[in-house]
């Protein structure tokens, strides 16, 4: 067994936005010295599932549709039942991500669906571990973790803006510093 770490950032994105913020988590991973795949979900018949088989941990990542992980996203945790009587990702790290158009957009529930679908597929679930962020008079929206989030990392991106402005950059490294932590948690787990 390769002692290198592998982390796969299982994500859906409708319009580009939690795109962005894949490929912001998998070069943080990276940096942190684990090789890093971004597999799309967006089409339950043609998800790479050697990849997510093959990896240390899947950072999972979705936009917030009404309030929940959106319908392709969904569509592919259920699609995943049959790794799950398999107990095929028992024991691999999880950790999630989401981005919506409101600061808050009820994000957190996005990030509960995720935390409960890990449990479910007895997985171990690694927090953001940033301390929040702009919530002082001496804070701003660029501080990392701007939006205040424990569970995993959350990004907000203007609803009226294109993937190649919003989210803003803070966002974009907050995912990066989540892709990180799980990589350097998968290193110390695999030891
Ligand atoms: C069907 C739908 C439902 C949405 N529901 C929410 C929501 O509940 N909360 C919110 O803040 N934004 C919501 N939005 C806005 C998206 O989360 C936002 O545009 C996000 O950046 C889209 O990410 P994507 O480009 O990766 O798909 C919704 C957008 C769509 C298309």
């Amino acid at each position: 067994m390769s002692d290198q770490v592998k982390v796969a950032v299982a994500y859906h994105s409708g319009y580009g936005h939690t795109e962005v913020l894949a490929q912001a988590v998998a070069a943080g991973a990276e940096n942190a010295g684990a090789v890093a795949v971004t597999v799309s979900v967006a089409d339950a018949d043609t998800v790479n599932w050697d990849a997510l088989a093959e990896a240390d941990a899947i950072i999972f990542g979705s936009p917030t549709y009404m309030g929940s992980v959106s319908g392709q996203f969904k569509t592919f945790m259920d699609a995943s039942s049959k790794v799950w009587a398999e107990g095929g990702w028992k024991d691999k790290l999880a950790a999630g991500f989401t981005n919506s158009s409101s600061q808050s957009g009820d994000k957190l529930n996005t990030l509960q669906q995720m935390s409960i679908y890990a449990a479910q597929q007895g997985m171990i679930w690694v927090s953001l571990g940033i301390m929040p962020g702009n919530n002082s008079s001496q804070g701003s929206t660029e501080d990392l973790n701007r939006l205040g989030s424990f569970l995993g990392a959350m990004a907000q991106s203007n609803a009226d803006e294109g993937a190649e402005v919003t989210p803003p950059q803070s966002d974009r490294d907050t995912a990066q510093a989540l892709g990180a932590r799980v990589a350097a948690a998968a290193k110390r787990w695999k030891q």
